[in-house]
């Protein structure tokens, strides 16, 4: 997708609105600051040629140049980080926001590998350019300070320095455009190297075993990807670097032309000619400065195109996720109807999307769901919208006989308790409300891992359990959630056969019992006949849908 590139410095100055006051007095201090430099080298110039030594009033001015140059820097540079470290915090603040309230489906599109970048890269590479803006208005006031300084001490010499600063800036302006192509290509070779950062890590044991691979993804992925990066940035970096070397020849240029008027018309007055040359000089530091900051800038306008895209990804988010709502009440479903579902993902590019339903199903409390069938019949994508991770294209989901909307969408996802087949488990299993409660070691004792997990302090005393165990310890959360609905995607597939027993035969009908409702993906049909409803899917469609089902 190729979109219009925001302009750094525009997306800065809306990142900056909210703290303008802040933004003002420092920028108006580093001006102050920058003036007081320029007058401070005026004063030193009339001081070199003050006829009989420096006078009291010269030694004034210059201590009271000092003070403010120093005083008025100090504070610009503490409003500046101020507002820099506000804007970094705001910037995290929205991005981790944008990413809780998104659509499941934007998120799954995503991808996490392009995600974190741009949640930790794109976000320093702004914080350096938000920070780099109050120096930025120092070097532009130093620097305009200067330039009418020479314009009073010489027009003629000020206008063929301003012929210099134009042909430096034209030549600047090529290498930005230039530049901008690798910085961009260098950001996108980052989302691979992310990706295969994440390879290395979660596929340490795969990568182990297999040498190709393993190889592969050292010298091609790792290496490769990094070395491109490299030569991209590097490549960007050359073209700033020739470009502001030219720029600082210009300056001596222009010195060599002050110095040849002053050896061809020696009677040009030598205060001009030195405060020219001294001036010149000193105005180099700072307008380097503004030049050095342009790679800093183009970086920074690939990033601001990152974040504004991952906007635009994330552009309907379900703004009352964050919302507080009075949940964490336990519930009663006394009716759940899916009516003529259907969901379709969206086309991928040489593949028919994968359509699912129309899927009619009643559930009551104490009722138990198998949704079974081969791999990629479209389970998963039921449960999720079952959940209500994902809106129905067609139909709805009823709730005690009320269409559940966009709005009660969230109330609604509140009363299932999960365990997806690639579910993740949080080290504060339990979120809020008072801790894990202290019978809860009569579930760590039904299930088996009372030896290896216990309360302490209203926490499990360890997660770092066998792939089985851990699951074993997300059921113990889901039962002491007390949620009326409990969705187990593929939950059994990691135990052992005597375990699977218990869960099928024991676990499931003491929750049953209970009056949970409770639906499970499961392939093991040896325990189909646990189940009140067992719904087949085959390619998306509903096969067979049985109440009471007989033995399979
Ligand atoms: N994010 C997605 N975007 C597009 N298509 C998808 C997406 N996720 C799944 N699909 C497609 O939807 C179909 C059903 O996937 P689903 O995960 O629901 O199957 P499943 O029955 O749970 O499979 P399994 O038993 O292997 O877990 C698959 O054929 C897959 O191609």
């Amino acid at each position: 997708m190729t979109t219009r590139s925001p302009g750094a410095l525009g997306e800065l100055l809306k990142l900056l609105k909210p703290y303008w006051p802040v933004v003002l007095v420092s920028t108006l201090l580093g001006m102050v600051g920058g003036l007081s430099v320029t007058a401070l080298l005026a004063t030193i110039n009339e001081g070199l040629h003050a006829e009989g030594g420096l006078s009291n009033a010269l030694v004034l001015a210059f201590a009271g140049f000092c003070v403010l140059a120093l005083a008025s820097s100090i504070m610009s540079d503490i409003g500046s980080n101020f507002v820099g470290q506000h804007i970094i915090a705001r910037l995290r603040k929205e991005l981790g926001a944008k990413v809780l309230s998104a659509p499941i489906q934007q998120i799954e599109r995503y991808r996490t590998h392009r995600l974190i970048p741009v949640l930790t890269h794109d976000v320093d590479t702004i914080s350096d350019f938000a920070f780099s803006f109050a120096p930025l208005a120092i070097s532009l006031t130093v620097t305009l300070g200067c330039l009418g300084y020479l314009a009073v001490l010489s027009l003629p010499m000020f206008l063929i320095t301003l012929l210099a600063i134009a042909v430096g800036s034209l030549i600047q302006y090529a290498a930005q455009a230039r530049a901008f192509q690798g910085f961009n290509d260098a950001r996108e070779a980052e989302d691979l190297l992310q990706k295969h950062y994440r390879g290395i890590a979660e596929g340490a044991k795969e990568l182990r075993i297999h040498r190709p691979r393993r190889l592969r993804m050292h010298e091609e992925n790792i290496q490769g990807t990094a070395e491109r990066i490299c030569n991209l940035q590097i490549g960007s970096i050359n073209t700033y670097v020739i470009a502001k070397s030219l720029g600082s020849m210009l300056f001596f240029v222009v010195i060599a032309i002050a110095l040849l008027v002053q050896s061809f018309w020696p009677a040009a007055d030598k205060a001009v000619i030195s405060g020219f040359v001294l001036i010149l000089l000193y105005m180099k530091g700072p307008l380097e400065h503004l030049i050095g900051v342009l790679p800093l800038v183009g970086r920074a306008q690939v990033a601001f195109r990152r974040i504004a895209e991952l906007n635009r990804q994330f552009s309907s988010p379900e703004t009352q996720l964050l919302e507080a709502g009075d949940d964490d009440q336990p519930r009663n479903v006394r009716s759940l109807e899916l009516r003529d579902l259907r969901y379709a993902y969206p086309p991928a590019e040489g593949a028919a999307p994968f359509l699912l339903g129309p899927v009619n199903l009643a559930l009551k409390p104490g009722d138990i769901l198998f949704i079974v069938g081969e791999n990629g019949c479209g389970k998963t994508t039921l449960i999720k919208l079952l959940l209500g991770l994902y809106a129905p294209t067609e139909g709805e989901i009823l709730l005690d006989g009320q269409a559940v909307d966009a709005a009660s969408r969230d109330d609604y996802r509140q009363l299932f308790t999960t365990v997806f087949a690639d579910y993740y488990l949080f080290d504060d299993l339990i979120q809020g409300t008072g801790g894990i409660p202290a019978d809860a070691g009569r579930y760590l004792e039904r299930l088996e891992i009372a030896h290896k997990v216990q309360v302490q302090d209203s926490t499990f005393s360890t997660t770092d359990l066998s792939t089985g165990q851990r699951k074993r310890l997300a059921l113990v959360n889901a039962w002491i959630e007390e949620r009326p609905v409990l969705v187990f995607d593929e939950w059994a597939a990691d135990q052992d056969p005597t375990f699977r027993r218990i869960f099928y035969t024991e676990l499931l009908p003491e929750l049953k019992a209970l009056g949970k409702t409770i639906i499970v993906i499961s392939h093991d049909d040896r325990y189909f006949d646990v189940a009140d409803h067992l719904l087949r899917l085959e390619g998306g469609k509903v096969v067979s849908e049985k109440l009471e089902t007989e033995p399979a």
